[in-house]
């Protein structure tokens, strides 16, 4: 692997990156941020219910605030996806009917990945199979730390076949890993193993996405994009609540890869409490009212 690693050599330090993240931030306190590009990155959102409360009845109702959500908001787009364990599959082909918006679902022994490979293989299939659009996945956290880089392409090479036509999301979980070195090899390998976007978080470790391993991630895909010609997408997930923490990514995302990026197929952001907090900041832009929304 180290032959596949030189080809990527890191471009930064932790100094460059937090004097970058400094320029984007201060860049950022000093514009105020159109509704048009609020709107925008709402259109971003993967809108995500990952409970252990979840149930057939709570996803369906989840749904249904989608598919009611453009009747509602009519000068909006909708959120990119939904995203739910894999076990609701069959409740989001069924009741999720919002024009455009994909149905994902996370899996392959989500969130910890600590399953055997053929079971994560079975619980994609089986996703597959009920007609998901999407697949989230973790990488095997441990093996990626204990340097087992070969087990981590070749397993994610049978998640991507087992993926198929469906588009696939591989999450570092980059709160466990120690270093920006880590961070840029994580994203090579799961680059190289055929993710269609690499994601941070998977909001159920004590750190989740951040944007110093949203740099990193960013510059990995535009180093993979030059040596191979491929576009991948990029998912910051996890702890995203305020419109000020996703604009914070959307700048990223436009500095370091181009506003070509800023769209739901090459960007999204994985959240479970942004919608609503984005809803009311539109509407204080739009009509000055400022009391919050809670549609979702
Ligand atoms: O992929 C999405 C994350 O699980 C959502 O995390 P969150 O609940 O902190 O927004």
């Amino acid at each position: 692997m180290e032959q596949f690693f030189a080809n990527y050599p890191l471009p930064f330090n932790e100094t460059d990156i937090a004097s970058s993240l400094d320029a984007i931030r201060m860049q950022n306190s000093q514009v105020q941020f159109s509704s048009d590009v609020l709107k925008s990155v709402f259109s971003c959102i993967d809108l995500t219910t990952l409970n252990t409360a979840d149930s057939a009845f709570s996803v369906r109702e989840f749904c249904n605030k989608v598919n009611r959500f453009t009747d509602t908001f009519p000068s909006m787009s909708n959120v990119a996806a939904v995203c739910v364990y894999p076990v609701f599959a069959p409740v989001i082909k069924s009741s999720l009917v919002a024009p455009g918006v994909k149905r994902a679902v996370v899996a392959a022994g989500f969130p910890s990945s600590q399953t055997f490979t053929d079971i994560k293989v079975l619980e994609i299939r089986k996703a597959v199979d009920f007609g998901v659009d999407e697949v989230d996945v973790v990488i095997s956290v441990g093996e990626f730390l204990d340097g087992n880089h070969e087990f981590i392409l070749e397993e994610i090479r049978l998640i991507r076949d087992a993926v198929g036509e469906a588009h696939l999301k591989v999450i570092l979980e980059t709160g466990l890993l120690p270093d920006i070195q880590s961070i840029w090899r994580a994203s090579l390998l799961a680059m190289e193993a055929g993710a269609d976007f690499i994601k941070t978080s998977t909001g159920k470790s004590p750190v989740s996405a951040t944007p110093e391993a949203a740099f990193v991630m960013l510059h990995a895909i535009r180093a993979f994009g030059v040596v191979t010609g491929k576009k991948v997408g990029f998912k910051p997930a996890g702890g995203i609540v305020t419109p000020a923490d996703a604009l914070l990514y959307y700048s990223l995302v436009s500095v370091i890869l181009g506003d070509a990026w800023l769209n739901p197929q090459w960007f999204r952001i994985g959240a479970s409490r942004l919608a609503n907090h984005l809803l009311t900041e539109i509407q204080l832009l739009e009509s000055g009212k400022c009391n919050e929304i809670a549609f979702f």
